[in-house]
């Protein structure tokens, strides 16, 4: 993979998030997949809607350190837990949205099952809306090296796919390419506000 298109397009697409207002008040991160060993994280703490290619720093996917000594994303241990867990996975997405902050709260279930949304033919290999998609849902943690541990455990028994919500915080995705990433946090992102609207719409 040449990185540096990659890089670019990584950083068109937070520049897109930050427009939608995806990654308020420095909330979200996001990153690409360098080579089989190393990623590029955004830097902690940003403004991720501004982000220009320095922005990245390079982080070991074995060991989530960073060589240069700056301070990549307080998350991390949950961007190199994917690409450990996938080797074709080629970028990842975090964001913060007020749809999957709320709907993860309110789904009190170990996962969010989406069904009967043609829109859920934009992630990868869906092919109908007669079947039904999981995202898996975990209790956020503020320790993310026993969070990534949970989820880890949670993907050698039960399929993760195209992304995981984390309750009360938002959504985590990728893609083997960060168009393909960006089309499953835009596809998600209008399921969640779909099923928002549909489970209030059919509240007694
Ligand atoms: C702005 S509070 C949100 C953070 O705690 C975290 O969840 C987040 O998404 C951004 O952290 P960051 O370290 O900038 O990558
Ligand atoms: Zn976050």
């Amino acid at each position: 993979m040449t990185v540096l298109p990659q890089l670019d397009q990584l950083v068109a697409a937070c520049h897109w998030i930050g427009a939608k207002g995806w990654a308020p008040a420095t909330g979200g991160n996001m990153s690409v997949r360098q080579d089989d060993s190393y990623c590029l994280l955004s830097e902690s703490g940003k403004d991720k809607g501004s982000l220009t290619r320095d922005d990245f720093i390079q982080v070991e996917i074995a060991s989530n350190r960073a060589p240069s000594g700056r301070t990549p994303s307080a998350e991390t241990g949950l961007h190199t837990l994917i690409y450990r867990l996938f080797p074709q996975a080629g970028a990842v997405l975090h964001t913060h949205t007020v749809n999957s902050t709320v709907l993860s709260r309110v789904e009190k279930g170990a996962a969010l099952v989406l069904q009967g949304y043609e829109m859920q033919k934009t992630l990868a290999g869906q092919q109908s809306h007669l079947d039904s998609v999981s995202i898996a849902l975990f209790d956020n943690d503020q320790d993310i090296d026993a969070l990534s541990q949970r989820i880890a455990q949670f993907a050698q028994q039960t399929p993760l796919r195209y992304g995981f919500l984390l309750r009360g915080h938002g959504l985590t995705c990728w893609g083997k390419d960060v168009n393909e990433a960006k089309r499953h946090l835009e596809g998600l992102e209008f399921l969640f506000l779909c099923e928002m609207q549909r489970r209030l719409l059919e509240a007694k």
